[in-house]
């Protein structure tokens, strides 16, 4: 029986055909998995590039272009186009296998040969070469074969090289731009990583090669696993990884394991293969969590979209911590009254009062989140020696005692009106779990890690037996944009050699990602682990216009500016769910959606729904947080709304806080633009925020 192949390209063809021609193509391939090619109309393609070549006939007008192995069965459909295109497609292209990752490429000849005279002549009169820096060994010991070596070495800039991208063999395109990018050969090598192949490559295999390109090609075995791909033409992260992705997901750890990376290089993509992988061991359960509902969510969809099989999607439970939390708690004790956040305000602020304490509200429940509860104190002697770090205002010992009696009152209460708090649940079902023989999960991944508070940790760590392959965690600590500042180490994790980082952004074109890691401005970051972690390695293949940065005297000015930007992308075709705007201040957000309104664009609050598919989402920053949109414009981003005055301690109060709250509040205006897939559009009223500075 012929096994079948898919190549990428053709699964994003198949995903632009029309309903019923794609319904005709499944019935073509599902005939051709049934039964032996041999009863199929596969005809060889006259002046095709390669002999491997063949057509097959979809229905009148369009055709799909299918290898054919040179022994062995394995089919790979490479291209489903109009009858004509098709043929040009396989007359223009020809298939060849990577040295050095021993994957299949393409590439257009025609395109190549015509450009290249013209490049050569220009470069003979040029100053400087591309790749003048870079010797040949080095070129050809990345994978880069004679003729893609005879048209680097005619290019002067990137402009040229970016041209080339659809026509250049994709892995050697994407070596010779890391290259161009300033990286060094080995650098390129390091990033090629995974797919670098140990031993010699036969370049004349091509059968081999296709087994080989699992990040291009995927094999389906049976009409059902080809009716799964085709399912979803455009999620392509479901069924091709990049080799550095697909080792992380495909590894076996000896303990915890990370991936890090910056913003859209796919860590929750891993991170759902991951538990796919894991539950398909069936060793046991596998909890996929993160910190919020509804980034569980999203999450939930993601596996729903990925794990076909109900048995193996039986073993993931996708819960925001909180809620397993709230579950161990119950199971034990049945349902807790819960204190609602008002009246825990008004417990702090009597407990002021009644012990005329020299402190505010706010700071006690602060102190006790971020070190009574962080650090498990249980005691005033404990308390005296913990360490505060980042808490500002120093306490002498007198006023310790004061914070601790204030502290241990606020408990008391809850003790003696038996009520909880989200905080006291986690601690308790922590408890629950650490003395429990049965832990309820065999792994746990981590999505969006870098913003779980200490005692999440603790409880997460307390769900797992300590194990191979236990705990995954992927997260970016340049994306942190809540308060939380986490060692692994202290909360029982050790990740230490088990660090994996993903460079290559798949959401955001290289203007948006560029202007935005701008924003960082160099800023010093924690890695979790003790030193400071870097992206400056984020890169995106993708190119797109400049973000547009835009200023105005007054908020209606601004207003209207969006009002006529979103409509213009409407006309140009984009969605309305597709387009997002963004706000530091929630209140800005409803201003803009009644200006919305009042020119008749649907808008709707991310805070109440969902996306829709006819309205354009507004969202506080927060809320952008694991979405993204092909168009997003970030709103108000003015010297008073960010950083938010009220998020950032005053200098003059405590000066380490002070800096932490305000890097928290960069990141955030980085997280909401780095949201964007292709425009990106900043506005503000009055004095723009200095965060901009560096990038306008
Ligand atoms: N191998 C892949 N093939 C195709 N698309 C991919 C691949 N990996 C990631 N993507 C796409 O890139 C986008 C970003 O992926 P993902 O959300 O996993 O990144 P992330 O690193 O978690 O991002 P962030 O940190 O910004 O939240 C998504 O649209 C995803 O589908």
């Amino acid at each position: 029986m012929p096994s079948l192949g898919i190549d990428r390209g053709f699964l994003l063809d198949f995903g632009t055909l029309e309903r019923s021609v794609q319904r005709r193509v499944q019935e073509v391939f599902a005939e051709f998995e049934a039964s032996t090619h041999t009863g199929l109309h596969l005809e060889r393609i006259i002046n095709a590039r390669s002999d491997r070549y063949r057509s097959i006939r979809i229905n009148q007008f369009m055709r799909g272009i299918v290898m054919a192995p040179e022994s062995g069965d394995t089919y790979t459909l490479l291209k489903v186009l109009p009858h004509d295109d098709a043929y040009a497609w396989a007359q223009r292209r020809s298939v060849s296998v990577n040295s050095a990752t021993g994957g299949i490429e393409i590439r257009d000849e025609v395109a190549i040969d015509d450009t290249l005279p013209q490049l050569a002549a220009f470069a003979q009169t040029a100053d400087l070469l591309l790749f003048e820096d870079v010797n040949d060994a080095d070129m050809r010991r990345l994978g880069i074969d004679e003729k893609t070596l005879a048209f680097a070495r005619a290019l002067t800039n990137t402009y040229q090289l970016d041209a080339a991208k659809s026509f250049l063999p994709g892995t050697q395109w994407d070596v010779l731009f890391g290259l161009a990018a300033g990286l060094t050969p080995e650098e390129v090598w390091a990033d090629m990583g995974a797919a670098i192949l140990d031993e010699p490559v036969d370049t004349t295999d091509l059968d081999a090669a296709v087994l080989r390109s699992k990040d291009r090609v995927v094999l389906v075995d049976g009409p059902d696993e080809l009716m799964a791909v085709f399912e979803h033409p455009f999620a392509t992260w479901r069924v091709y990884l990049h080799p550095t992705q697909q080792a992380v997901v495909d590894a076996s750890y000896k303990g915890p394991a990370r991936v890090t990376g910056g913003p859209g290089t796919g860590k929750t993509v891993v991170a759902l293969h991951r538990a796919h992988v894991l539950a398909k061991r069936d060793e046991g359960q596998v909890l996929v969590t993160t910190f919020t509902s509804t980034l569980s969510d999203t999450l939930k969809a993601g596996v729903n979209l990925l794990v076909d099989r109900p048995e193996v999607a039986s073993r993931i439970d996708v819960q925001n911590v909180d809620r397993v939390a709230h579950k161990v708690f119950r199971d034990e004790h049945g349902a807790p009254r819960l204190l609602d956040g008002d009246s825990e305000k008004s417990a702090w602020q009597s407990i002021v009062v009644n012990l005329a304490a020299p402190f505010t509200a706010v700071f006690l429940a602060e102190e006790w989140r971020q070190v009574v509860l962080a650090q498990r104190v249980d005691s005033a002697a404990g308390y005296l020696s913990a360490k505060r770090t980042g808490r500002g205002r120093r306490l002498g010992s007198s006023q310790r005692a004061q914070a601790w009696q204030a502290m241990w009152e606020f408990e008391r209460m809850l003790v003696e009106t038996g009520s909880w708090t989200h905080e006291t649940i986690r601690r308790e079902a922590t408890k629950i779990l650490d003395e429990a023989t049965e832990k309820p999960y065999r792994h746990i991944v981590i999505d969006e890690a870098q913003d779980l508070s200490p005692d999440q940790w603790r409880l997460l760590r307390a769900a797992v037996p300590e194990a191979n392959d236990d705990i995954f965690i992927a997260g970016d600590t340049h994306q942190r944009i809540y308060d939380n500042r986490v060692s692994l180490r202290d909360v029982g994790i050790k990740v230490t050699g088990r660090s994996n980082k993903l460079n290559l952004n798949y959401r955001t074109t290289a203007e948006i990602l560029g202007w935005s890691l701008g924003l960082l401005h160099g800023e010093p970051i924690d890695d979790m682990e003790g030193g400071l972690d870097s992206i400056a390695g984020c890169k995106s293949h993708l190119h797109g216009t400049a973000p547009s940065t835009k200023g105005f005297s007054s908020q209606d000015g601004e207003i209207r500016h969006l009002v006529e930007s979103v409509k213009a992308w409407i006309d140009k075709g984009i969605a309305p769910s597709e387009i997002g705007i963004a706000t530091r201040a929630k209140w800005l957000g409803n201003a803009i959606r009644d200006q919305f309104s009042a020119h008749g664009v649907a808008a709707a609050d991310l805070a109440k729904s969902s996306r829709s598919d006819n309205a354009v989402s507004v969202g506080t920053m927060h809320r952008m947080k694991g979405l993204e949109f092909r168009c997003l414009a970030v709103a108000g981003v003015n010297a008073k709304l960010v950083p938010a005055d009220s998020a950032v301690t005053p200098l003059e109060e405590d000066e380490h806080t002070h800096l932490q709250d305000l890097q928290r509040e960069r990141c955030l205006l980085f997280v909401a633009c780095t949201r964007a897939r292709e425009e990106l559009l900043v506005t503000w009223h009055g004095t723009q925020s200095p965060f901009l500075t560096p990038v306008t």
